[in-house]
């Protein structure tokens, strides 16, 4: 459930006033989503989808997702963009949050891709990556393989209350991964989180890339790497779907000799990192929240398949 904050009608009314988006019709809370709070909107002229941002996106960084998204869909690539007000304003302030008013693309969010939709989604990072070689915002990653050793350090013991010996499995796997990670691949802006719920299709055809909250500045095969992890194992991690792997890989294109080499630790760090935040998440979120706990075991799993 993704609705933290309730924004009532009146004051939802009142909000659309500032844009030329006709009056409202309707808006219902998105369930789906773990960060913000999301409604869908219909006006008398257009559907929307409204996000408020809650305390995970640090407003500072809103300057830079809107920038990128602006940029990716006047290069003709299907992100959602946040709509202007009558005064040119994209970032607005809505029931004490930081608030956008978003283009609605159309599509269904995957579950359990084929590899023509694998395929089809590692194009278009591909097509992102080549759109953003004129884009000059700059964020760092902050979930980047610097931040890892103190969110394992904040985690702590603790983690072996999730599985027995996870600190120490986890320890020596960034090890590993900080002695081999690569620093002399190429660098863009990059999604960092483009899980098959990130992406909306209609048949073989994508129709969205959404959901750009951890878009940073990182390697490139890094964001192909978190793709990896995410799309080609089933949901609980221990089966390596080599079909939607290599759909994926193939849909992308080429890598440079370096990034091919690379990539196996790049997979493990982009695995470690979703290991983590779901450890950190899983031993602070109550059992009760409204939020769906992730389970941070599917991703040690994947973990131990790409260090194998
Ligand atoms: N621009 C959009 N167009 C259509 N649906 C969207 C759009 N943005 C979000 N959604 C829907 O809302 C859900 C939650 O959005 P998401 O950005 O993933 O939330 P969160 O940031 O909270 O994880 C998505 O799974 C999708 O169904
Ligand atoms: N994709 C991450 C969690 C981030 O949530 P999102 O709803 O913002 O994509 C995970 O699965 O751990």
């Amino acid at each position: 459930m993704a609705v933290y904050t309730h924004v009532s009608a009146e004051a939802l009314g009142e909000f659309l006033k500032r844009y030329d988006v006709g009056e409202l019709v309707s808006a219902k809370g998105i369930a789906e989503g773990v960060e913000n709070t999301n409604y869908l909107v219909d006006t008398t002229t257009d559907r929307f989808i409204l996000t408020l941002y809650e305390k995970r996106v640090a407003a500072d960084d809103l300057p830079f997702f809107m920038a990128l998204l602006d940029h990716l869909a006047e290069k003709g690539l299907p992100v959602p963009p946040a709509i202007k007000d009558r005064e040119g304003v994209e970032i607005q302030q809505l029931c004490g949050r930081s608030a956008c008013l978003i283009k609605f693309l159309p599509g269904i969010s995957l579950t359990t891709p084929t590899p023509a939709q694998a395929q089809a989604a590692g194009a278009a990072l591909a097509d992102m990556h080549r759109a953003v070689d004129d884009f000059r915002g700059e964020r760092p990653n902050s979930m980047g393989i610097a931040t890892w050793r103190p969110l394992l350090a904040r985690c702590g013991a603790d983690l072996d209350g999730i599985a027995p010996g996870l600190f120490d499995e986890l320890s020596s796997a960034l090890d590993r991964i900080e002695a081999a990670w690569p620093t002399d691949l190429p660098v863009c802006a990059v999604h960092a989180d483009l899980f098959p719920d990130n992406v909306l299709m209609r048949g073989d055809a994508v129709t969205g890339l959404i959901d750009f909250y951890f878009a940073c500045t990182d390697l490139r095969a890094y964001d192909l790497a978190v793709m990896h992890g995410a799309w080609a194992f089933d949901p609980a991690g221990p089966t390596y779907r080599s079909e939607i792997g290599d759909a994926l890989i193939q849909g992308y294109g080429p890598l440079t000799e370096a990034e091919q080499a690379a990539f196996p630790i790049l997979a493990a760090g982009a695995a470690l990192r979703f290991a983590l935040s779901r450890s950190w998440d899983w031993l602070n979120t109550p059992a009760d929240a409204l939020v769906t706990r992730k389970d941070p075991l599917a991703y040690v799993r994947r973990l131990r398949h790409y260090l194998a």
